[in-house]
């Protein structure tokens, strides 16, 4: 991990809504957190906390269909407000992105090569040879075999992890210098998806290209990324290094989550499963989303929201496992 003094991203109180059915629906409420250069950072969470459309705010995709504020600082620009012309320009250059399943974003039509292709003529000054061996290069450099002639198969005759690999090398095409992976591994086998992930280690490190991953396995996040971000009804609820939030959780519900990872129990003993389920973001209780789940819940948990606390590992809790470093007297 290279890193530079001033982080490469800036996420300050992001918030997306949704109207629907004359509801509102707050799939992101005030999300902040900073990404430096070279860095991996996971978005963890169950399926419906806010993941995607995180990232999709950070794209400027969910102004599309969502109400979008708070600030996405990019380059000394806050991208919430950028206009779409801009916002063009940027998505798919600066900042590429990577979804679960490759054949929503494959063209079934057109061969890899030529897909590759498109995004070296729309981001980069190559002319049409340097662009030909840029794409084989770009084949190799995510690890497929036979690149020269690969390059003239359509996605259908690859398999499930080599089209993973083929959309990463479409979305280095541009030389991004973020890259947003969301759940990228979830349909892969599990051999072929540590593949996937170490690739995307291996290319950040390389590439000094930041990352953002988003899964809802703690066990993904664990094994790639420098900084976790855990997320539950649309909020960050605890933030730190990956081995702080992993060795020592703050929040109950991180708690949980561990605790339902297979590795992280004694054999023959029975998974822990959080009680209740995820809160509908229509409709969140006035004080802590998790508070209706949570066995130590106190009487504030129902009345306020609590800030997210902390310097270098944050919790937004009233009653943490432990007090976390800079909140309460701790130094
Ligand atoms: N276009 C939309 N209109 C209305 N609600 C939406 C829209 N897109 C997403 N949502 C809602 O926003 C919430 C957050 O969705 P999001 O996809 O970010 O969750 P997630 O944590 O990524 O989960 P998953 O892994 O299942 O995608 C969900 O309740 C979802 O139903």
């Amino acid at each position: 991990m290279t890193q530079s003094n001033s982080p490469l991203l800036s996420v300050k109180n992001l918030s997306t809504s949704f109207h629907v059915g004359g509801q509102k629906l707050r799939a992101v409420d005030e999300v902040s957190f900073d990404l430096a250069a070279g860095e991996v950072l996971g978005i963890v969470g169950e399926s419906g906390s806010g993941k995607s459309i995180t990232l999709r705010s950070i794209m400027g995709l969910a102004r599309r269909y969502g109400e979008v504020t708070g600030e996405v600082m990019w380059q000394g620009e806050n991208l919430v407000t950028k206009p779409e012309a801009q916002m063009r320009k940027i998505r798919g250059k600066d900042i590429a992105m990577i979804f679960q399943e490759p054949m929503s974003s494959l063209n079934p039509l057109l061969t890899v090569g030529v897909q590759i292709k498109e995004n070296l003529v729309a981001h980069t000054e190559l002319d049409k040879k340097a662009r030909h061996l840029r794409a084989i290069e770009l084949l190799e450099l995510v690890g497929i075999p036979d690149a020269s002639r690969r390059l003239n198969d359509y996605p259908h005759q690859f398999s499930g992890g080599m089209r993973q690999r083929v959309m990463i090398a479409i979305a280095l095409a541009s030389s991004p210098k973020l890259l947003l992976a969301d759940e990228p591994t979830t349909a892969l086998d599990v051999t072929i998806q540590n593949q996937i992930l170490k690739l995307i280690l291996d290319l950040s490190q390389e590439l000094g290209m930041s990352v953002i991953l988003v899964t809802h396995d703690l066990g993904v996040a664990a094994q790639t990324c420098d900084r976790l971000a855990v997320m539950y009804g649309g909020k960050l609820v605890e933030k730190g290094s990956t081995r702080d939030v992993l060795r020592n959780p703050l929040h109950r519900y991180t708690m949980g989550l561990l605790q339902s990872v297979p590795e992280n129990v004694e054999p023959r003993t029975p998974l822990f499963s959080l009680p209740g389920t995820p809160p509908s973001l229509m409709n969140l209780p006035k004080g802590c989303a998790f508070a209706p789940r949570c066995a130590h819940a106190v009487d504030a948990c129902a009345a306020t929201k609590p800030p997210l606390e902390g310097t270098q590992h944050q919790v937004a809790c009233f009653n943490p496992t432990q007090a976390p470093v800079g909140v309460g007297g701790q130094s």
